[in-house]
């Protein structure tokens, strides 16, 4: 079995996956703050064999969980925000200060659908471009729905976005506080994505496809105007290319990928730009 770990700010999420036959087998989440504890929801470690690892949260976080994998499995791989990787060359100025998650998600797209524009709804939304022939521009962070709900102190921190409200009823004036604020954090996440998937579209002169991942990306998907695909597995995606080990990752297959969303012509993302613009 290869455990492959993605390690957020909020989240541990882990999974395990048939080295011989590709398949998903089990999955499961920890709180990142809380130790791997026996009885809690974790892999069992006697039937791994590889882990790739990517993380994002405090270093020693990242060390404690190789310390602790190393006595247990033979190969641990960590993966690495890097120049350039899988025909993607990263823009930031200092490209190792990317979240290591934005790059796998960024190369895992790039795998999928060439150019990409992709979105991670965690603790924070993450906003990443690439262009056809691989170039990262760069992106966008903003908190996401819970870091926004709970910087507002207004006493409506556990009273989450229903996943399965509509986008409508998500986007209408709140009569409620926490209705109010819920609505008010959907429209800014929603919003903030729409417009900046426009504009950049527009700047660079490209429709790019549009890939959602991350634990608000269900709901944060009703809200967004154009098509669009939910990669439920977008990091692990790029865990599988950096570090191919079963066949089907050799021949470039990442595992739960969706079919590749057809952008709107960029006419039409500047007609709507223009057309939200006026108003
Ligand atoms: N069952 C859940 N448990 C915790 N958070 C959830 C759950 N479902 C959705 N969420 C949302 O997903 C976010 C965590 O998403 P995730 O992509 O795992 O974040 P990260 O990678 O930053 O840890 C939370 O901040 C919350 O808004
Ligand atoms: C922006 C992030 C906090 C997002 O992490 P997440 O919400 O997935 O836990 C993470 O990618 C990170 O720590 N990045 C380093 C800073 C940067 O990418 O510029
Ligand atoms: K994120």
């Amino acid at each position: 079995m290869i455990l492959d770990l993605d390690i957020g700010n909020t989240l541990s999420k882990w999974r395990l996956k048939d080295a011989d036959s590709s398949e998903i087998r089990s999955r499961g989440a920890v709180w990142t703050r809380e130790e791997w504890r026996p009885g809690s929801d974790i892999p069992d470690l006697d039937v791994v064999e590889a882990v790739r690892i990517s993380s994002v949260a405090r270093k020693a976080v990242l060390e404690e969980t190789v310390s602790l994998l190393r006595h247990r499995v033979g190969v641990v791989h960590v993966a690495r925000s890097t120049p350039e990787s899988l025909g993607v060359t990263n823009g930031y100025e200092e490209p190792e200060r990317l979240g290591v998650d934005r790059w796998l998600g960024a190369l895992a797209g790039y795998q999928l659908a060439g150019g990409c524009c992709a979105v991670d709804c965690g603790s924070a939304i993450t906003i990443d471009f690439v262009l056809p022939g691989g170039r990262h521009l760069g992106g966008y962070i903003l908190p996401g729905l819970r870091l926004m709900k709970e910087s507002l102190k207004l006493g409506t921190r556990n009273v989450a976005i229903d996943p399965d409200s509509e986008a409508e009823e998500l986007l209408a004036p709140g009569r409620r506080t926490v209705e109010a604020v819920n609505h008010g954090i959907y429209m800014a996440a929603v919003s903030a994505i729409n417009r900046v998937y426009a504009e950049v579209c527009d700047s660079e002169g490209v429709a790019l496809p549009l890939l959602l991942t991350g634990g608000d990306a269900r709901v944060v998907s009703r809200g967004i105007q154009v098509p669009h695909a939910v990669w439920p597995d977008m990091v692990y995606g790029g865990l599988e290319a950096c570090f191919p080990l079963t066949a089907a990752e050799r021949a470039g297959r990442m595992s739960g990928a969706p079919r590749v969303p057809s952008p709107v012509s960029l006419e039409k993302i500047r007609a709507g730009l223009a057309f939200s613009m006026l108003l």
